[in-house]
């Protein structure tokens, strides 16, 4: 079983909603605390509290700012945000106590915001100022974000499409339209939509936060639902603002990838250069299925099941190898029995025992083929035989 987090964005996504649907989990709000002292940040408070929204219970994550004379939160000539660039809060979650996993995700998440923001306002990102995203609440947000995901240790995330709002803001830049330039140009190429509500649902800190923590912007997958919790959003629009988070179990079914193509003009001699070849580049396994193609024609379809990251490599020898001018690809699931090899002190000497478990229990098991094949030339007996008796010995002094 894998741990998943899902978030369905239904009502956008921000920093201090994607913090208050992590801690709404349960995970353990002291040791977060702890952790985020460890950002040596001062001049502010949390406030982390339940509240209702259109009558449902969520948790809500507030970051206070104190006294803006502290020397954590010197002015700009605009406004009460604080400067800081791309470096200076690189330095700031490198000078810190956090774990290197937290420090990596957190700067990854604020290159994304220095990126658009470089883009949008054509800067080098070195020389973006953060204005709001600079801010002790976008800091706290951003590697707060960091230190859940952390502590949760999920092995997936993934997330829903992106509702993303209508109309105008008020920011440092002045009235901005909605989704803000930084938001949208942080979510290229992720599904996004309107239902038309007129606010700002995403900001660019939680599509930061979501961008570098979801590996896929998908549908709700077939999952087990173990937990729901939702993060309140500060504003009050036309739809209940809440970000929701789901943990969750997926059964481990391996997704592989069939290539198959359809060849009636080659050389059988081409299949057995090419078998090995496939196998030995990561193919899970080659086979070849008899089929009568147009023009009445008897031809071969070649399928090779692989791992979608050795995809490209296999299609390549396809092409080479081959006289095929096009290959087609499907996703397919696979479930597999847990293997384990076993070491047998045999008659022959050490061979391997292949032992496979439905859910924990031994349902089979069989000597290595190799191994097999070696001894019964070596010592003149039938394949079959030697099978045998290694089966029976396995029986005896293993299980
Ligand atoms: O300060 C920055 S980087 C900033 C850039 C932009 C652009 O789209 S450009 C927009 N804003 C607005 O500031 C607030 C706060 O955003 P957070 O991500 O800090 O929550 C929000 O309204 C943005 O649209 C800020
Ligand atoms: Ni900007």
């Amino acid at each position: 079983m894998e741990n998943i987090l899902y978030f369905d964005i239904n009502s956008g996504i921000s920093g201090d909603m994607t913090i208050a649907s992590l801690l709404d989990l349960g995970v353990d709000q002291d040791k977060f605390l702890e952790e985020l002292k460890k950002l040596k940040l001062n001049g502010y408070q949390l406030e982390i509290s339940k509240v209702k929204k259109n009558g449902i219970t969520a948790t809500d994550f507030k970051v206070i700012l104190e006294d803006d004379s502290h020397p954590d939160y010197k002015h700009s000539h605009s406004s009460d945000h604080l400067h800081r660039n791309f470096n200076d809060i690189k330095d700031l979650i490198n000078q810190s106590g956090l774990g290197q996993k937290v420090k990596d995700l957190s700067i990854k998440i604020f290159e994304k915001v220095a990126e658009a923001e470089a883009k949008v306002h054509n800067k080098d990102i070195n020389q973006v100022h953060f204005h709001e995203v600079g801010a002790v609440d976008s800091i706290i947000d951003i590697v707060g974000a960091a230190i859940l995901i952390e502590m949760l240790s999920p092995d997936h995330i993934y997330a829903s499409a992106v509702s993303l709002g209508t109309g105008f803001v008020e920011a440092a830049h002045g009235r901005i339209p909605v989704p803000a330039p930084a938001t949208i140009e942080i979510l290229k190429n992720i599904p996004v939509y309107s239902t038309g509500v007129r606010g700002e649902l995403v900001t660019p800190t939680g599509a930061a936060i979501i961008t570098t923590l979801a590996e896929k912007f998908i549908e709700l997958p077939e999952l087990e639902i173990e937990k729901i919790a939702y993060g309140a959003g500060k504003k009050d629009f036309e739809i209940t603002n809440l970000l929701r988070v789901y943990q969750a179990k997926k059964k481990n079914k391996k997704s592989l990838v069939i290539l198959e193509t359809n060849i009636d003009d080659m050389s059988g001699e081409i299949y057995s250069y090419l078998f090995p070849k496939l196998l030995k580049s990561g193919a899970k396994d080659v086979y070849l299925t008899n089929i009568m193609m147009k023009k009445n024609r008897p031809g071969q379809k070649l399928s090779v099941l692989t791992a979608e990251k050795k995809r490209k490599e296999l299609e390549e020898i396809i092409y080479r190898e081959t006289t095929t001018l096009g290959i087609r690809r499907r996703e397919v699931e696979r479930s597999c029995l847990q293997r384990k090899h076993i070491d047998l002190d045999s008659k022959f000497g050490k061979v391997t025992i292949k032992a496979a478990y439905y859910e924990g229990e031994l349902i089979k098991y069989s000597p290595e083929y190799e191994e097999c094949r070696v001894i019964a030339e070596k010592e003149g007996l039938s394949l079959k035989y030697v099978f045998d008796l290694l089966k029976k010995e396995a029986a005896e002094k293993i299980f």
